[in-house]
């Protein structure tokens, strides 16, 4: 059986990532392509990279344009889906790439969006204890923030091991597109090139309440997360720095031994062989999350490396990923674990 799927945000940087994905997965034809400001343009405007579709003329993003859809895949500014998701009603499956159903506590939305919080959906993330349940054919899926996809992945094994002290840091070099294609000025070329900054610093990002969310999840109290992203002059990649406190007694060998336990079976998660460092360039366009878990024996803290590509597993393979899950189809279909190098 084929799915259609239309994508909302086809112009973006996540709409096209979705859209790459979707041309190369066999269970979905591509259905309508909508934006903003550029409807009434040719997606080959926006998107030269995804030449099948390279005439395909954008439409207004308008629930008369989604409906009538298997799939609705959101790539939109925060804040436009519950209106869109009210008008499809409850049996298109809608998959939100935004933040506005990521967060189950209205007061952290409120304090870290600016805006009254809309709701919570089956959160995206299949690899978290627990979640394929709740994503196994559901119509709605929250997709994650990139920077907890990857941040979660990498320290949910100790935290619900009890390994470590729900207390945690974390420190994320960030690639550009996180940003999405408009403007910045932070993120002009003469800004970025040879330039590495932090940004939101001391619990302003808006991904420290969904980082504690899921941590806290696992580790049946809460956690408490200290986040500094780091703008690095690149398009894609995250790289993740995690640490936390080892409970006293735990080693090296026990702490991975978690690790390879949790993930063993993941198709997406490599813990990789010891002495091997994740790294961006190697994640590139693959769904595949790269860990890598030490215990700094000296400092008495775990370490626990990731990278993901930002828009692959941060995203729209993420979004893919729980697509298929609420549809019934194999998890990786249409899937790579294959990246692109150098
Ligand atoms: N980039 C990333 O790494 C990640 C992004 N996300 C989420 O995905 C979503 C899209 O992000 P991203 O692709 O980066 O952003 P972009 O800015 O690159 O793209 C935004 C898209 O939304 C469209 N759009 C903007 N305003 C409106 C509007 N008022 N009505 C209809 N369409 C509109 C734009 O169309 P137009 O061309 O017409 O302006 C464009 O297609 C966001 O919610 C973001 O948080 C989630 C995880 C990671
Ligand atoms: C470089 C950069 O600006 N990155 C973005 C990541 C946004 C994202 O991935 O997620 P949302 O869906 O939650 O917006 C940021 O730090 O806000």
């Amino acid at each position: 059986m084929t799915f259609t799927a239309a994508v909302a945000g086809a112009t973006g940087y996540a709409g096209g990532e979705l859209l790459r994905l979707l041309l190369g997965h066999p269970d979905f034809q591509i259905g309508a392509l909508t934006a903003g400001a550029s409807a009434g343009s040719r997606l080959g405007e926006h998107q030269p990279h995804l030449a099948p579709l390279a005439d395909r003329v954008i439409a207004d993003t308008t629930p008369e344009m989604l409906a009538g859809h298997d799939v609705v895949f959101l790539a939109l500014p925060h804040g436009q889906s519950a209106a869109i998701a009210e008008a499809l009603g409850p049996d298109t499956l809608i998959v939100d790439c935004g933040a506005d159903y990521r967060l189950a506590d209205p007061q952290a939305w409120e304090r870290f969006y600016g805006s009254a919080h809309a709701g919570t959906w089956p959160y995206g993330l299949p690899e978290l204890p627990g979640a394929r349940a709740g994503l196994a054919g559901t119509k709605r899926v929250a997709v994650p923030g990139c920077f907890p996809t990857v941040s979660s992945l990498a320290l949910v094994p100790a935290v619900a091991a009890g390994l470590v002290e729900p207390d945690v840091v974390v420190v994320a070099a960030t690639g550009t597109s996180g940003a999405g294609k408009s403007l910045k000025p932070n993120l002009l070329g003469s800004e970025i090139m040879g330039n590495v900054a932090a940004y939101n610093v001391a619990g302003a990002h808006r991904h420290t309440p969904e980082i504690a969310q899921n941590l806290g999840a696992v580790a049946g109290g809460p956690v408490t997360v200290s986040f500094t992203p780091v703008l690095v002059p690149m398009p894609r990649g995250i790289l993740a720095t995690c640490t936390a406190k080892l409970e006293p007694g735990v080693g090296a060998e026990q702490l991975r031994d978690i690790y390879l336990k949790a993930y063993g079976d993941e198709p997406f998660v490599t813990v990789l062989p010891e002495g091997q460092l994740p790294a961006t360039a190697a994640v590139l366009g693959s769904n595949t999350v790269q860990l890598q878990v030490a215990a700094d024996e000296a400092a008495g803290r775990a370490v626990v490396i990731g990278a993901i590509d930002n828009l692959t597993k941060g995203t729209a393979g993420g979004a893919v990923q729980c697509a298929n899950l609420a549809l019934g189809l194999p998890e990786t279909a249409g899937l790579s674990t294959v990246g692109i190098a150098p």
